[in-house]
């Protein structure tokens, strides 16, 4: 672990059942790799990782069965370990590529802009040759410009120690969000191409694998499903899902099952399947047999799940990990503090609007104080801002470098139009945020797919959870349904079950390896709006319409519904050019939140 990262919490575990082919699953990790220094339960390293992985191999291998590594995508974006250098990323994939991984993917954040995807073809493929798969995705080669797959298509392998027969595939779910030096089919159509079909009737395999940055439950899993089951009727499938943060788990089939495996390198998923037929003949057991745990990313599970302590437990390529990881810090200086929070400022963890919601402090405060410019004049505006930009709470204390990475990564800057009628502006509003009853019958109409505006983990949970008081012993949560985070090492009752994530799935409510009490979970809306320059004793009639980029497309549309005719992505004017939204909370931070 880091030297700054808390200890882990003493959490009562249930254990992993080992079977015949085992997994360990990370996904949408987006830079976490030093792990969460506010959070005992979240605070092991890649480096910790890595050590784990290697005993958790040399243990199972032991005893003549496999273990496979497996990433799907989302690496990138999200943590000042991977967005505060220049060119981004340089620390990053330096240490990513320290872990033996068996099958890679990439994920959307790989694809938004160009020098990303670029350096996936570049560096991280390359790095990951063999492991990396792209069965749905082609990139214009920047020295060729000749459009190539990013990866190859899929691959067939026998595993090390029983001869398993495995053919993966890696998909991206039907993003349409790339920038246009990448394209993704559509996976419906993937499935029907001949390279596809002719891996699906290969009769020698025992598993097929599909690893994919794709929701557990999908349209695009269901279809994959689907055309493997239409030519191999009983042969076992294994899922391995990501893109909307949680912790997920669901059956197909009696032969097939998806796992999600969350977020930001909180999680660490755990498969295990007995049963399977290998190179050798078919399975005299009965099965397949499927069991799955979320492994909570800290020491204390890792050593309780190898049998280690703290001095048999780090590995020699661990150690140097951790060490780079430590210094990759230092040198894009994460830890220095820009401002102090005053309290905790959540997304989830409570209501919106609410003093300790992240999404009034932007409105009331950050966006209504920072968006006035004199380039645009002193007339009354409204700012709408996506909540989806917010990526993650801020807690009580010193606000540092990557903390203004961890809150807002993008790059997304302010456009604005002039003089829209005040009650238009409302109704866009009303619409962005009916946007899935509203905005998918245009989506369905156009045969295209927006992404959400709104926090991921919120795809999936369309209600409000609300901990039993007594049950969550009131301590600070965190901002999802089943997240188990104690966000402050200093809050933390010792020896007792703390909050966390107890996921809810189809086995059971038995998944977490971390027993936990549950945390309050509460939805926002896909959009706010910030009232600027607006003086309290006047009504409304027209006001300048300030928005974050990133929603253009949206707003677009949202204005034909409204029968506002205004062109955003011709009429809009950059608004503060050359300043993100990350600076402007930033500059806001340091102007208003000192450190006593
Ligand atoms: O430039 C951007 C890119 C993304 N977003 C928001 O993030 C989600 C996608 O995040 P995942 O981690 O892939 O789920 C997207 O739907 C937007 O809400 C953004 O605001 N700006």
């Amino acid at each position: 672990a880091q030297p700054a990262a808390p200890a882990p919490i003493r959490a009562p575990l249930r254990d992993l059942d080992i079977g015949q082919l085992n997994f360990l699953h990370t996904t949408d990790t987006h830079g976490w790799l030093a792990g969460h220094l506010q959070e005992p339960s979240f605070s092991a390293d890649w480096g910790d990782y890595v050590s784990f992985a290697a005993h958790m191999r040399e243990k199972i291998e032991a005893q003549g069965r496999d273990l496979l590594v497996i990433d799907t995508g989302d690496r990138v974006e999200g943590n000042g370990l991977y967005d505060s250098s220049e060119p981004k990323g340089v620390y990053l994939r330096e240490i990513l590529r320290h872990q033996h991984v068996d099958v890679m993917t990439s994920g959307n954040h790989e694809l938004y802009k160009q020098n990303t995807s670029e350096a996936e073809l570049l560096v991280t493929v390359p790095c990951f040759k063999g492991s990396y798969l792209a069965s749905n995705i082609d990139i214009y080669h920047p020295k060729t410009e000749e459009l190539v797959p990013l990866a190859p298509r899929y691959k067939k392998f026998t595993t090390k120690q029983q001869g398993i027969r495995i053919v993966a595939f890696g998909f991206l779910f039907d993003f349409t969000g790339n920038y246009n030096n990448t394209v993704v089919q559509r996976v419906e159509e993937t499935i029907k191409e001949d390279w596809f079909q002719e891996a699906i009737r290969d009769k020698e395999v025992d598993l097929f694998l599909v690893a994919g940055h794709v929701p557990a439950r999908s349209p695009e899993y269901k279809a994959i499903f689907t055309e493997i089951r239409s030519i191999r009727w009983d042969t076992p499938i294994q899922f391995f899902g990501g893109h909307e943060h949680i912790r997920d788990y669901t059956k197909y089939d009696s032969k097939a099952v998806a796992l999600a495996s969350g977020r930001f390198m909180e999680t660490v998923g755990f498969m295990s399947i007995d049963g399977l037929s290998t190179s050798e003949g078919p399975s005299t057991a009965a099965g397949p047999v499927f069991k799955r745990r979320y492994i909570d990313n800290n020491l204390h599970s890792y050593y309780h799940h190898t049998g280690l302590d703290e001095d048999s437990f780090p590995t020699e390529k661990g150690r140097n990990v951790s060490r780079l990881i430590a210094e990759s810090r230092n040198a894009l200086q994460l830890d220095k503090i820009h401002g102090c929070a005053p309290r905790d400022l959540w997304m989830s963890r409570v209501p919106y609007p609410h003093n300790d919601s992240v999404y009034t402090w932007l409105e009331k405060q950050v966006l209504a104080d920072s968006l006035e410019d004199e380039s645009r004049g002193d007339g009354p505006a409204v700012a709408i801002l996506n909540t989806g930009a917010i990526r993650f709470d801020i807690f009580e204390g010193p606000f540092t470098q990557d903390t203004t990475w961890i809150i807002s990564p993008f790059t997304n800057g302010f456009r604005y139009v002039k003089d829209v009628p005040y009650d238009k502006v409302q109704l866009i509003m009303e619409v962005l945020n009916q946007q899935t009853k509203v905005m998918r019958r245009w989506m369905d109409e156009t045969d295209d797919h927006l992404d959400s505006l709104g926090p991921p983990a919120q795809l999936e949970h369309t209600g409000d959870v609300i901990a039993d008081a007594d049950e969550s012993h009131d301590w600070p949560a965190f901002d999802m349904v089943g997240t188990q985070q104690i966000p402050l090492a200093a809050k933390k009752p010792s020896g007792e079950i703390v909050p966390g994530y107890t996921t809810q799935d189809d086995a059971g409510d038995d998944g977490d390896d971390s027993i936990h009490s549950p945390i309050s979970f509460y939805r926002v809306p896909n959009c706010i709006q910030a009232l600027v320059s607006v003086n309290a004793s006047t009504a409304l009639e027209t006001v300048d319409l300030i928005y974050i980029d990133f929603i253009e497309p949206y707003l677009t549309l949202a204005a034909k519904f409204a029968q506002l005719d205004v062109d955003f992505a011709k009429e809009g004017k950059v608004y503060l050019p050359g300043k993100t939204m990350t600076d402007v909370i930033l500059d806001w931070v340091k102007a208003n939140w000192k450190c006593e």
